[in-house]
């Protein structure tokens, strides 16, 4: 196991991959450990080094006290890269992980040379709305707050599969203080005004039955940065890596072709 000490707070993460390969960085989603890019990296062409880490209050990294800022999320993914020297690195963030993303490549050009915004927007959800789930968490805990999740994460047909608890045993399992700390930093940011600056290669990708960053929501995202191209995975909701890994793999692997990075 790999744990980072970045002074404040020890990060779980891991290195899969070609040690001296181009780097590319894995941030994922609200509620998700690093697992959740397990097929994806499988999936992945030779001669890229793979690296994913599990955010604040999530999975095995430090849970501290909440609520985070999103300037404390992105500057633990600053530091992590920093801690393991990588450069020019193309980042993958999902969700959360690609707010993430868009905040990083705005105040670091020489960690993101490309990024992949998936299932991602300027701006998530309305303030209102996590602040009843921040509520929910801190009263009650994940678990009342699953069932609405998944239907979000994951279309109707997954939702039948034996996998598919392994998922919700995922969310329902991370601990309060860091979902709901992460929580606050969603419902606090808006990256319109930023992404609209940027200008790097950016792969946008959507899933079709996405209930939390539908399409439509993605695609305007993709269209404030230039460089940017957008790709629909079809019959796959918030988390298409998991429901259609070699749709997603197929996806990045060309990516990192056209940026040269594989
Ligand atoms: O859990 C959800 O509603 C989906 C989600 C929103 C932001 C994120 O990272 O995941």
């Amino acid at each position: 196991m790999k744990i980072a000490d970045l002074g404040d707070i020890h990060v779980h993460y891991r290195i899969d991959g070609d040690p001296e390969g181009h780097p590319v960085v894995f941030a994922n989603s609200l509620g998700t450990d690093l697992r959740l890019w397990d097929a994806v990296v499988a999936l992945m062409p030779p001669g890229v080094k793979l690296v994913r880490y599990d955010k604040r209050g999530h999975g095995l990294t430090d849970c501290p006290k909440g609520p985070y800022s999103m300037g404390t999320l992105i500057g633990d993914a600053e530091r992590l890269m920093d801690h393991l020297e990588l450069k020019d690195a193309v980042f993958v963030g999902l969700s959360i992980g690609g707010m993430i993303a868009q905040g990083l490549a705005m105040k670091r050009m020489d960690l993101v040379r490309a990024m992949v915004m998936s299932n991602t927007a300027a701006k998530i959800g309305t303030p209102d709305a996590w602040d009843q789930r921040i509520a929910t968490v801190r009263e009650q805990g994940i678990e009342p707050l699953a069932d609405g999740v998944m239907e979000k994460w994951f279309t109707q047909s997954y939702r039948e599969t034996t996998a598919f608890h392994g998922w919700r045993n995922m969310l329902i399992h991370q601990p309060p203080e860091g979902y709901a700390g992460c929580c606050a930093a969603i419902s606090h940011s808006d990256f319109m005004a930023s992404t609209a600056q940027l200008t790097l290669p950016t792969l946008a990708i959507a899933g079709s039955e996405d209930g939390s960053t539908p399409p439509d929501l993605v695609r305007e995202t993709a269209d404030l940065v230039q460089g940017s191209r957008f790709e629909l995975i079809r019959g796959a909701g918030h988390l298409p890596c998991v429901e259609k890994p070699v749709d997603y793999a197929g996806l990045l692997t060309g990516f990192l072709h056209e940026v040269g990075h594989a």
